[in-house]
């Protein structure tokens, strides 16, 4: 028994005015002013309308329940704030001692580098699944200094971690307006359509190619989806800590792409092969055979050559073009 279940409507409305929204979503139209329970109000209710709002009284308490739980660890989820992630070294494919304590605090990006199969994603794994000693690399992993509460592995509502995987597939029969939508309505959003629409506009921004707010999600390319997520993530997941499982460079704004991602302070571990991807990270962890051999910080040099590499990419990307629109590339190098 809650003490919200002696409240009235009026005491209820008075402590969590965003209840309107719950019974809107039903059809049901709360009183302002009124003296009796919601249990009252709800049984007062006749048997012919709850036919046709397609509900009963017993689930639409249960649900509101839901809801307002729902709220209150929005609530507590905005009040905690990640300062700071910590990984402290664990053991190679060998066996051998991974010497290494990487910390990392809000607004720091850093890029992950190593050959194929060096354990790139296990690292991104291990922060994920809070490690704690438990995975191939008894690495552990803490949270403002310590070790996270078990239980967040398993809260939704209380995600510390986003992660954009390499695949994105998507099953639902949905347009990228109604996707949005439903995750935005998901997360409570207050302005859903203006966050729906921006997120869709710097999705569009991001991939080469426009799409609409009214495509289906499953005509998108592989650009476009990652586009989508990317733009997704920045505006709507509350996850302070973002891992990202390669932005392949099919003709996405890499550096557009970051930009928006650590507008909120997050802090984001990118795995790439990508060189302009990894200079653009202030520091890159180097793995090989399953340890981090090294964490490098980007010189001065490299932040010059970074502009180099993106004229060359451009170049690369002019001349893909070309090949992707029946052209040809005969002419001398030194014209492209
Ligand atoms: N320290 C370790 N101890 C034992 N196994 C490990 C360790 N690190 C990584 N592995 C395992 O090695 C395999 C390859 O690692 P992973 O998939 O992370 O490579 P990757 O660098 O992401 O590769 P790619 O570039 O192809 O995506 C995985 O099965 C992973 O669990």
């Amino acid at each position: 028994m809650h003490t919200r279940d002696s409240m009235t409507i009026t005491e209820l409305l008075a402590q969590h005015p965003y209840v309107n929204d719950f019974f809107d979503s039903y059809g049901l139209q709360l009183p302002a002013e009124d003296s009796r329970t919601l249990a009252q109000y709800l049984d007062s209710i006749d048997e012919e309308r709850w036919e046709d709002l397609g509900a009963s009284a017993e689930s639409v308490l249960e649900n509101f329940e839901a809801f307002l739980q729902g709220m209150a660890d929005l609530a507590s989820e905005q009040s905690f704030s990640v300062e700071s992630l910590t990984v402290i070294g664990g053991q190679n494919k060998r066996g051998e001692p991974e010497e290494v304590t990487l910390e990392l605090r809000r607004g720091d990006i850093v890029s992950i580098v190593g050959p194929t199969g060096s354990g790139k994603s296990r690292l991104l794994g291990d922060i994920e699944w809070m490690a704690c000693g438990d995975t191939p690399t008894k690495r552990r992993v803490l949270v403002n200094g310590q070790q996270p509460d078990a239980s967040w592995r398993f809260s939704i509502e209380r995600k510390l971690v986003a992660q954009l995987s390499q695949n994105m597939n998507f099953v639902m029969d949905l347009s990228v307006k109604e996707f949005v939508d439903m995750h935005a309505e998901s997360r409570l959003t207050a302005n859903r359509d203006e966050v729906t629409a921006t997120i869709i506009r710097e999705a569009n921004s991001l991939a080469g190619e426009p799409f609409e707010a009214d495509t289906p999600i499953t005509s998108l390319s592989g650009g476009q989806s990652r586009a989508l997520m990317i733009a997704d993530t920045a505006f709507l997941s509350r996850s302070p800590i973002i891992l990202i499982d390669e932005i392949e460079n099919a003709g996405i704004d890499r550096q557009r792409a970051l930009d928006l991602l650590v507008r909120e302070e997050k802090i984001v571990l990118i795995a790439t092969h990508d060189p302009i991807l990894a200079l653009m990270a202030p520091r890159r962890i180097v793995i090989r055979n399953g340890g981090i051999a090294a964490v490098l910080q980007t010189s001065v040099q490299e932040q010059d050559n970074l502009k180099h590499l993106q004229e060359l990419d451009r170049k690369v990307l002019a001349l893909r073009n070309r090949i992707r629109t029946g052209g040809r590339i005969e002419d001398t190098p030194g014209q492209w």
